[in-house]
C-alpha cells in the first residue's frame, strides 16, 4: 500500500476504487456550476458548497478511505475565523504534560506544524507524538461535506464575524492569486461573498452546518466563537480542556497554567516566534508565507474597509439566515 494523500489516507493509485474516484471527479467537473474563484479562476459548487478542483477530490477521497476513530478530535472553521489560534490552543492545552511550555516552539519542525489537514495535500503526519489518540485534525469543509463516519468523532468549531472573516479572506487570497488573473479588487470580494461564492462558502451555510449538529449533539460540538476567545480565553481554554476529556486540575489553577496557556498562544507571541517569522506554509498547490497567517488579529477591522452600507448588507443577511436558528448574529 503506497501513502499518495497523507499518511492517516491510504490508497493506491491503480486500485479499482480510486480509479472510480478519478471518473466520478471528471465528471463532476464537467457538470457542476461553476463560480469566480479569489485566487484561481473557477470554483465549483458541490452539495451547496464552493470549493476548487483539488478540494472536490479531498472530498472524494476522504469519503472513500478516511476512518475515523472516536477518539479523533477535529478542528472545523470557515478559513479566517482563528483556526491558527484554535490549533495552538488545543494542541498546547491537550499536550500540556508531553511538551514543557518554554519548548513548544522552538524546533522548525514543531509538532503543531505536522496535524493534518483534512482535504489539503500538505501537512504530511511524521510526528508519532501528534497523531496517538487523540488525533487531532483540522479542516475548513462544511459539516455536511465530511464523512458519515465522522459523526462518531468530536469536533470544535470556531466562527467569527462574517465582516472580518471578508476582510481577512481578502488579504489572504490577494497573496494565493494567480498572476495570470487581475488582482481581485475588495468590492469584487465583498459581492462574491455577499453571494456566497468564496472557498467553502456560503459562510452563513457552513455556520449553520455546524450549529444544527451541535445543537443535536452538544456533547460531540463544541461551537465557539472568536470573539468570545478575545474578550474571555480563560473561559474558552478551561471549556476546550474539558470538552477535549483534559480538564485543568485544582492544582493547574493554582499554578496559572490556564493563563499560560493563553499567554504561549496569543497573537503577538505567535507571529514573533522564530518558526512564524519567515518561510512559507504550502497550501495544496500554493504557497503562503507563515507571516501571512497573522495580520492583525482584532475584532472590528472591517470598520477600516466596509462603507455603512456594505455592513448593512452583510448584517441584513446573517440575521436572514441565522433567523429561526437559534443562533445569535454578531451585532447582538
Ligand atoms: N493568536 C491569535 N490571536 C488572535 N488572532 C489570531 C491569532 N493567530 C492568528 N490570528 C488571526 O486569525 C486570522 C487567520 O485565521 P485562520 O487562522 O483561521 O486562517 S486560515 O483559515 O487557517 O488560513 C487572521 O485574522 P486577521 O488579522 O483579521 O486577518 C489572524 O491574524
Amino acid at each position: 500500500m503506497s501513502l499518495r494523500f497523507t499518511s492517516f489516507i491510504e490508497y493506491e493509485e491503480d486500485d479499482v476504487e480510486y480509479n472510480k474516484i478519478c471518473d466520478e471527479h471528471k465528471h463532476l467537473l464537467e457538470t457542476l456550476p461553476k463560480g469566480s474563484g479569489w485566487s484561481i479562476q473557477h470554483l465549483y459548487n458541490y452539495n451547496g458548497f464552493w470549493i476548487d478542483e483539488m478540494l472536490l477530490k479531498a472530498i472524494l477521497l476522504l469519503d472513500t478511505y478516511f476512518k475515523s476513530e472516536p477518539t479523533d478530535i477535529v478542528l472545523a472553521s470557515f478559513m479566517k475565523s482563528g483556526t491558527t489560534w484554535l490549533k495552538t490552543l488545543m494542541f498546547s492545552t491537550l499536550n500540556r504534560d508531553r511538551y514543557s511550555f518554554s519548548n513548544h516552539f522552538l524546533h522548525n519542525n514543531h509538532p503543531l506544524s505536522t496535524i493534518p489537514f483534512l482535504g489539503m495535500k500538505s501537512y504530511p503526519m511524521t510526528d508519532s507524538t501528534t497523531f496517538s489518540a487523540p488525533r487531532l485534525f483540522i479542516t475548513h469543509f462544511a459539516r455536511t461535506l465530511l464523512p458519515a463516519c465522522m459523526s462518531s468523532c468530536k469536533f470544535v468549531y470556531v466562527c467569527r464575524d462574517p465582516k472580518d472573516v471578508l476582510v481577512s479572506k481578502w488579504h489572504f487570497m490577494c497573496k494565493l492569486r494567480s498572476k495570470d488573473l487581475t488582482p481581485l479588487s475588495f468590492d469584487e470580494a465583498f459581492e462574491l461573498f455577499c453571494l456566497g461564492v468564496s472557498e467553502f462558502g456560503p459562510f452563513w451555510e457552513h455556520v449553520l452546518s455546524y450549529w444544527r449538529a451541535s445543537l443535536e449533539s452538544p456533547d460531540k460540538i463544541l461551537f465557539l466563537r472568536y470573539e468570545e476567545l478575545k474578550k474571555q480565553p480563560e473561559v474558552v481554554v478551561r471549556k476546550l480542556a474539558d470538552f477535549m476529556g483534559k480538564p485543568i486540575t485544582m492544582e493547574e489553577e493554582k499554578k496559572g497554567v490556564v493563563w499560560e496557556i493563553i499567554n504561549l498562544c496569543s497573537f503577538e507571541n505567535l507571529r514573533n516566534l522564530e518558526v512564524n517569522k519567515k518561510g512559507v506554509e504550502k497550501l495544496g498547490n500554493f504557497e503562503v508565507e507563515k507571516q501571512s497567517f497573522f495580520r492583525k488579529g482584532e475584532i472590528g477591522d472591517w470598520k477600516n474597509y466596509l462603507s455603512e452600507e456594505m455592513k448593512d448588507r452583510i448584517d441584513g443577511i446573517t440575521k436572514q439566515k441565522f433567523q429561526g436558528s437559534g443562533l445569535i448574529g454578531f451585532n447582538e
